[in-house]
């Protein structure tokens, strides 16, 4: 009861307050003269400010309006020095090469297959978005990485079109091996609408200023191994379904497929998707088990391993980067051209899809055991039931079409691959960096 008193009584002084207030208000004619013109003076001087501060900022690059900007981040490119750059990057250094736009270059696979391609004499322009999915410092050491061999990265969204449209005016691209995704299948759950921003609008924006291009190019690009999703049927074939995805991750990809598909069939463009499983290696990405295993075993923390019901075995066809980047170099140069012109088909293209994996699934439990061996430290293991999160059990690559078709061999064994993940873990970390995710 006090207490509502004291509540009362604090309303009715401020009102009192306002009172005294306007008392002085009405008896005091020059001084409130004085307000006005002060506050006059200061929305002046207020409005002088806002009017420089936007007159000085440089203009944003290029056209704000363009209603496919509008949920663009500003980066900064263009002008004369840029082309430059863009066209050294691109220039074809051997006698049959080909000149590719790598999208997501600053990514892990993206890094790997550029520096293959510059390394055989190819033409290699890099765009990336430099998001923070995961730790962008790694993605700047890669860039500084792929710097050093002589591939530029430009700096943007593959949903600018605009800045497409302006690459391709600089340089006309052969083939174009498209890696920026929003990759990972339990973020999905997360944040959906990065999948669709990506992997659905950032395709379709992709396609759009290829079909328009001037010759078009030729499209490599990464699908998944979870668009076999809850297919039960193993090892999985191409012709297996694919219409059972268990994450938002997996639809969008098999979305990706279908878009291809109309891609082809309108505007005669050559596309080939690669449904990579399980990529790992030196240069890998955070968020993937065996990257943040590694830095929880190292760290002292427990790592969450996961088991199908029934104790069932949960486990992945692994497969090493190098042999992923073999399937993509052999994908780009057995890509036919792209048949259509100005926006126009001028007859049937080639469009194709290839199982990239290893064929030799490794149970989860058997990939930490190998982890604890190479590190030399005990993992603390937190045994858990498949969350309900996209995660499929079990994934199984048949690669018998990729063999025949591209010459695909893998070579590189889970033990193997993953010594020479744990050295360049070992190295890049070393010196006080801690890994990110
Ligand atoms: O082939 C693909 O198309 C995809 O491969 C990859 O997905 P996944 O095969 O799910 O890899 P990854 O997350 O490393 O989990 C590996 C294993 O560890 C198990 N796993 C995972 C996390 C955990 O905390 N515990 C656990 O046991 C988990 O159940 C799984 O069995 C790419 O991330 C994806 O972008 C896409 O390219």
């Amino acid at each position: 009861m006090s207490k509502q008193m004291s509540h009362l009584d604090n309303i009715s002084s401020t009102s009192g307050k306002f009172k005294m207030e306007k008392s002085a208000y009405s008896h005091n004619r020059p001084r409130w003269h004085s307000s006005i013109a002060k506050l006059s003076f200061w929305s002046f001087i207020f409005l002088v400010v806002i009017l420089i501060f936007f007159f000085r900022s440089p203009p944003s690059n290029p056209l704000p309006q363009d209603p496919s900007r509008r949920s663009l981040r500003n980066y900064n490119w263009g002008g004369p020095a840029w082309e430059k750059q863009v066209r050294s990057s691109a220039r074809v250094r051997s006698g049959n090469g080909i000149s590719v736009l790598v999208t997501g270059a600053a990514g892990f696979v993206g890094t790997h297959v550029s520096a293959a391609l510059k390394r055989r004499g190819d033409g290699v322009l890099g765009l990336d978005s430099f998001n923070d999915y995961y730790d962008p410092s790694l993605k700047r050491a890669r860039q500084a990485l792929l710097e050093r061999t002589g591939v530029f990265i430009v700096e943007g969204d593959i949903n600018d079109s605009v800045l497409l449209k302006k690459l391709f005016e600089v340089v006309p691209f052969t083939h174009v091996m498209h890696l920026a995704a929003q990759a990972g299948v339990r973020y999905a759950m997360e944040n959906p609408g990065s999948y669709v921003h990506s992997n659905i609008a950032g395709l379709v924006s992709l396609l759009e200023v290829c079909k328009s291009a001037n010759p078009q190019p030729a499209i490599v690009w990464a699908s998944s191994s979870s668009v076999y999703g809850l297919n039960s049927k193993v090892p999985f074939s191409e012709r297996d379904r694919t219409d059972q995805p268990a994450s938002l991750y997996a639809a969008t990809k098999k979305a990706g497929e279908e878009i291809a598909h109309t891609y082809n069939h309108i505007y005669g463009l050559s596309l080939t998707g690669l449904r990579f499983f399980t990529v790992y290696g030196p240069w890998g990405r955070p968020d993937m088990a065996y990257f943040f295993f590694t830095r929880d075993i190292l760290k002292g923390k427990s790592i969450p391993i996961f088991e199908g019901a029934n104790h069932g075995t949960v486990a992945r066809d692994f497969t090493y980067i190098d042999d992923i980047v073999k399937g993509c170099l052999a994908a780009l140069d057995t890509a036919e051209k792209s048949t259509g012109s100005g926006g126009k088909k001028r007859g049937p293209a080639q469009l194709r899809v290839y199982n990239l994996g290893n064929t030799s699934p490794v149970p989860v439990t058997e990939l930490v055991n190998i982890l604890e061996r190479l590190l030399k430290v005990k993992a603390k293991r937190n045994i858990m039931k498949l969350p309900r999160n996209g995660d499929v059990q079990f994934t199984h690559a048949n690669i018998s079409l990729a063999q025949r078709e591209l010459g695909y061999k893998p070579t590189t064994d889970l033990q193997t691959g993953l010594k020479k993940f744990v050295r360049w873990y070992l190295g890049y970390y070393s010196g006080g960096k801690t890994a990110a995710g």
